[in-house]
């Protein structure tokens, strides 16, 4: 029987640290071309889905919640319609399931739903965690978000990004930390041919007992939460505070992502001039990089409108901007900005963004009054 089960991966890792740049890898490789993908992103308006380069079909997009809470009925239905699916033969037989969780996921309850859960579990085995760690920020998430200590924690595979953006010492005690918390998983440097390889996928059985000891308590804690289900008021907006303000299971743990963490998108119509977008940025980092936990952007600029730019920042790291040849199949061709801050006032970013973008509000300076006194945006003081 456990011969037919469905090996599941886990694909996670805190904002930013580099998982959906890692899963494009994994799809090139042969071996997951009979592969079904489960993209989990928080935020009204979903941009990841736009920018999987994927040959395969079956790529399901949960958007709209975070997988770690709100979602997690989604996730078993669509586990359960990808078995309905096979056995109709509406879709191929599938090799493996790689679920990407958001940045901000608890995993226990993510792997919580494929292990314990009655009808998943006799169709899916979960094999393995497979944690994607950011060098230049990962010591400080671990120790700042408790969502990423677990992440780290319950890995049965580590994999070290960015690593030629960070200095040697940082790594070293990163790494350190990594071991403190993880003994077992092997760190696979990202930028090694195999880390994009398939095979990074095979762990075996998930064994919680490999793990340091906090690892099986937290799952026992989701087994029991998942009893409970029913009972649980979700308090999940969307433009509004991400704080979990769910009365369930972590009644101990009310913010689970913290009140003053929102997620919130904003949409453009007109292209937009590339000094203007540039100027926005660099304020937005430069006055508040360790508040954005987030941004991924994808812009139609005045120059070349059919060709968008996507932009990636992760707290204060702003990655080269990225100029697509055309706009993914399926978009509206509009810029959309998605956003995760944490103590950041949406309606300062909206105003900045505004100011720079030229819709005049009658309280904001407009663009050629910043420019002449930045100490005329809102909020900006030194
Ligand atoms: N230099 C460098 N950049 C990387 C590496 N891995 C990812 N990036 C960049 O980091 C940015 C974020 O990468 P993503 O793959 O989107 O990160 P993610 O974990 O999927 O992000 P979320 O879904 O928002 O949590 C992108 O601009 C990537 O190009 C790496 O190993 N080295």
């Amino acid at each position: 029987m456990s011969q037919s089960r469905i090996p599941v991966s886990i694909l996670t890792g805190f904002l930013g640290a580099g998982k959906s740049t890692l899963l494009n890898r994994l799809l090139k490789d042969p071996e997951m071309k009979d592969a079904a993908v489960i993209i989990n992103e928080f935020g009204e308006v979903g941009i990841d889905h736009l920018l999987v380069e994927s040959s395969n079909d079956a790529v399901v997009e949960l958007s709209d919640g975070c997988l770690c809470c709100t979602v997690r009925g989604e996730l078993v239905d669509t586990l359960a319609e990808l078995i309905d699916g096979m056995q109709t033969g509406k879709i191929k037989p599938l090799s493996r399931v790689v679920i990407e969780t958001t940045g901000l996921a608890d995993p226990a309850p993510v792997m919580q739903s494929v292990m314990g859960h009655p009808s998943v579990a006799q169709h899916f085995d979960l094999d393995g965690v497979v944690t994607v760690v950011d060098a230049v920020n990962g010591l400080s998430t671990i120790d700042t978000y408790p969502e990423a200590y677990k992440q780290v924690a319950v890995a049965d595979r580590l994999i070290l990004t960015k690593k030629t953006l960070a200095d040697e010492a940082t790594t070293a005690a990163l790494t350190q930390r990594l071991r403190l918390l993880n003994p077992r998983a092997p760190i696979a440097d990202g930028d090694a041919q195999d880390a994009g390889s398939a095979a990074m996928l095979v762990n075996g059985l998930y064994d919680p007992a490999s793990k340091i000891a906090d690892v099986d308590r937290w799952l026992k804690d989701e087994m029991t939460a998942a009893g409970d289900h029913h009972h649980h008021h979700h308090d999940h907006h969307h433009g509004h505070d991400h704080h979990h303000g769910h009365d369930h299971h972590h009644a101990h743990d009310v913010n689970r992502h913290g009140a003053s963490i929102r997620s919130y998108s904003i949409l453009h119509d007109e292209p937009i001039d590339p000094m203007a977008i540039n100027m926005f940025i660099d304020l937005l980092r430069s006055t508040h990089g360790e508040k954005l936990l987030r941004m991924k952007a994808i812009v139609a600029l005045t120059d070349r409108p059919d060709k968008p730019l996507v932009l990636h920042g992760v707290q204060s790291i702003f990655h080269p901007p990225v100029r697509l040849p055309a706009w993914p199949e399926g978009s509206d061709r509009k810029t959309r900005l998605v956003l995760i801050t944490r103590d950041l006032s949406e309606n300062y970013v909206r105003d900045l963004f505004g100011a720079f973008t030229g819709k005049v509000a009658i309280d904001r300076p407009d663009r050629a009054a910043m420019m002449d006194n930045p100490l005329s945006i809102p909020g900006f003081k030194f």
